[in-house]
């Protein structure tokens, strides 16, 4: 199990201290995809980081299979993309930096190479093998980004917005190879902004807000949970608002509102506030990730949305 404990970290310079995680703790366990979340700034990438041992936490602790980061094999358990935007090698070809990459944790040449190969055939760079991968288009070196996370084929993954940039058929190799290799047995980690490929691809999702986890649930149960709590209320004829202390979105008809209660007993008072207004139905709705995700993020702005 890949395990975040209580981590915290404030950078400093001399003319900036950033709180960028306040005690952030969660897990992956094998098979696991966890979608780490949140707006910018939130503290995703910093806390991946730390898990790679790039970021030193001033509290708190990372371990893999109850290895602490530093110990002997700590990192041949771990395969990380964090930037998306580079190359290891820009002057060698993408089979030579793959080849590189398997051989220095510890796979033997012709092992390297047959991986080498099969990357580069899956992620359709197999052209480019000889390539000086400094003149790669960005979708391409982020695919490279990503079969050089993989390459050594470790039971844990960080993967730091893997998609971005990378066109529609590319993206979705890359999302069936993490669901490949979750259902194998490996752990990952990922975050994204692209909540629709969050909602496709996790099985637990995390939230950050200001460097705090504010939810961690598995999707499937905080999907349920909030279906309970999400109503759309039709309304007979246009109508005006009161005040609603509720997450909520009122169409340009001004007949159907959308809300999201924080529990489903607040309904009651739901009713009262919307008294004497003519309804027509009241009828429980699905929620998206998207919606779930703002109502952790943008609690207070979003009020009177
Ligand atoms: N090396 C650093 N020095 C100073 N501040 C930093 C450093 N790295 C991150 N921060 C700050 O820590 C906070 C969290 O940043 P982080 O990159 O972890 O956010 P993020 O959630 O990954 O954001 P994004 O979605 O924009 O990539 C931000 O306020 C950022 O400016």
């Amino acid at each position: 199990m890949l395990k975040v404990d209580s981590i915290s970290k404030t950078f400093r310079s001399l003319r900036n201290v950033v709180r960028a995680l306040t005690g952030v703790s969660l897990e992956v366990k094998p098979g696991e995809i966890v979608a780490l979340l949140g707006r910018n700034g939130s503290g995703k990438t910093t806390t991946i980081r730390t898990v790679c041992g790039l970021v030193i936490p001033d509290e708190g602790s990372v371990s893999i299979n109850g290895l602490r980061f530093g110990q002997p094999n700590y990192m041949a358990q771990l395969g990380a993309l964090i930037d998306t935007n580079r190359v290891l090698f820009p002057r060698l070809s993408p089979f030579e930096n793959l080849v590189y990459t398997c051989a220095v944790r510890g796979m033997r040449r012709p092992k390297a190479r047959e991986r080498a190969k099969y990357l580069l055939d899956l992620l359709g760079l197999w052209e480019k093998r000889n390539a000086p991968a400094q003149t790669l288009s960005k979708g391409m070196v982020s695919k490279m980004a990503f079969a050089v996370a993989i390459a050594h084929d470790p039971p844990f993954v960080l993967l730091d917005e893997p998609t971005l940039g990378l066109d529609i058929d590319a993206a979705e190799v890359l999302e069936a190879q993490i669901l490949g290799m979750a259902k194998a047995g490996k752990g990952i980690l990922l975050t994204t902004h692209q909540l629709e490929v969050a909602e496709r691809l996790c099985t637990r999702v995390a939230i950050l807000s200001g460097g705090r986890i504010v939810v961690d649930k598995a999707k499937e149960e905080l999907l349920e949970m909030f279906d309970l709590q999400s109503y759309r209320v039709t309304f007979k004829e246009p109508v005006g608002l009161p005040e609603l202390p509720f997450q909520h979105t009122l169409d340009e008809s001004g007949r159907v509102l959308e809300v999201i209660l924080d529990y489903p007993e607040q309904l009651y008072e739901l009713m009262r506030r919307l008294h004497p207004r003519p309804l027509r139905s009241i009828e429980k709705r699905e929620v998206e990730l998207a919606e779930i995700f703002r109502s952790y993020t943008a609690r207070k702005e979003s009020h009177s949305a």
